[in-house]
């Protein structure tokens, strides 16, 4: 493999579409192995546009101005960062020719939790919970009598919890309808699932290279209000379940296609194992691989991109807790205390321009064994606050 230098005609060049915390590593990862960077987002000073050899602030939805900036930069391969973004766009620059990670059908499905969730249980058979999608607030209430309450309900594209609410009766399901147009993405159809009582939740980083398919060990988490607080590698599971979710992992990822990591979430109970979603990147409750591996979910997802090998050490067990922000700023001041500076600990400030109430601006990241460590990040959590 041959490594040219950024900024040069025969530069190797990555674009980023979307450029948050996950983007920045890896912007980073990038520039190591020498590629030029490329950063784009819809707002501006996004903490991967802080690193990236260029950067730029566009509507990430419309097709033209998507397009507009591919076809000027000619990347050699183009990293989806975010789930909104113009699908019409990556759909287009692939017929053009150019290298959309890891496919732009794979970007499409897996943005759209109707089209991902559709090919995982109809076209693959992967054991999921009930569901079922509407478009109105009548649909709605009858399809959560239908599956029986409780149900989770989220708009067919978004993330991060945004327009994401349970409801436990029928007096939830206005509250739910409303809640629904908080969506990052597309709101105008929703899935209702049936709420699987899960004994856990993991993802399953799953890289694959174009010749080999490797996991990561299974990263546990919690979530609050559809978005990660807590998560700790290795999440402890029987072999059986292991296999299971590895035997998924394998499947969906093997019919999404392409190079690059993936983030699969799987709800266990005993030795059952349900398909949840699969982001085709690195994932957020990944971020503890930056303490946990010897290259961490942004350094493999590079080198599958690029189809190097993807052996990695297991450092040991870890856990990482995200930092939302309490505040709305437009000069975000994160406050860490001391103690989170150890030999096993260490926080990542992600450089937001803007804090908002529930936006993750840092995260801390701790080195133990994992209950111990588990235990350490929900200490060491409560000495981060905005200044
Ligand atoms: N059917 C369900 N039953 C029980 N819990 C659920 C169900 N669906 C979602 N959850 C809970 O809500 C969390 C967020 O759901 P989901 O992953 O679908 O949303 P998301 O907005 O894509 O989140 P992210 O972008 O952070 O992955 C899950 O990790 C899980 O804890
Ligand atoms: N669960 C998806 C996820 O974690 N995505 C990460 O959050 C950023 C958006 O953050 P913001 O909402 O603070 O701009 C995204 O750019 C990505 O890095
Ligand atoms: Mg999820």
């Amino acid at each position: 493999m041959k490594f040219a230098a950024p900024l040069k005609s025969n530069s190797k060049k990555v674009m980023l579409l979307g450029s948050g915390e996950l983007g920045r590593e890896v912007v980073i990862e990038a520039q190591r192995l020498g590629l030029e960077t490329i950063a784009v987002d819809k707002y501006e000073n996004a903490p991967a546009h802080q690193v990236a050899h260029r950067s730029y602030v566009v509507n990430m939805q419309n097709k033209d101005a998507i397009l507009e900036i591919i076809r000027r930069e000619k990347p050699d391969f183009i990293l989806p960062e975010v789930e909104a973004l113009s699908i019409e766009a990556l759909l287009e620059a692939e017929k053009e020719g150019f290298n959309v990670i890891p496919n732009a059908d794979a970007v499409n499905k897996t943005m759209n939790r109707k089209n991902i969730r559709t090919f995982a249980a109809e076209d693959l058979g992967l054991k999921t919970g009930p569901y079922k999608f509407v478009t109105t607030q009548e649909g709605l209430l009858e399809a959560a009598k239908e599956l029986g309450f409780p149900v989770v309900i989220k708009p067919v594209m978004s993330s991060s919890g945004h327009g994401q609410s349970v409801a436990r009766s029928e007096s939830d399901i206005p509250h739910s309808w409303e809640e629904a147009k908080e969506a990052r993405g597309d709101a105008s159809e929703l899935i209702v699932e049936a709420f699987v009582d899960f004994d856990y939740e993991i993802t399953l980083l799953t890289a694959r290279n174009g010749k080999e398919t490797v996991f990561c060990e299974p990263i546990g988490h919690e979530q609050r209000d559809g978005d990660y607080v807590f998560s700790w590698q290795p999440m402890q599971m029987t072999p059986k379940a292991l296999q299971n979710a590895q035997d998924i992992a394998k499947r969906i990822t093997d019919g999404l296609g392409g190079q690059g990591i993936f983030g699969v979430e799987l709800f266990v109970k005993g030795d059952e194992v349900y398909f949840s979603e699969v982001s085709p990147r690195p994932h957020d409750t990944g971020m503890v691989t930056l303490i946990t591996q010897s290259q961490s979910e942004f350094a493999l997802h590079l080198r599958a991109v690029l189809g190097l090998p993807l052996g990695f050490t297991f450092y040991g067990d870890g856990a990482s807790a995200a930092f939302k922000s309490e505040v709305d700023s437009y000069a975000p001041v994160v406050e860490v205390d001391e103690s989170l500076f150890t030999d096993n600990s260490y926080v990542r400030v992600f450089g937001k321009p803007e804090a908002h109430k529930g936006r993750r601006l840092a995260v801390a990241l701790v080195f133990d064994k994992v209950e111990r460590a588990l235990e350490k990040s929900r200490e060491l959590i409560k000495k981060i606050r905005d200044a």
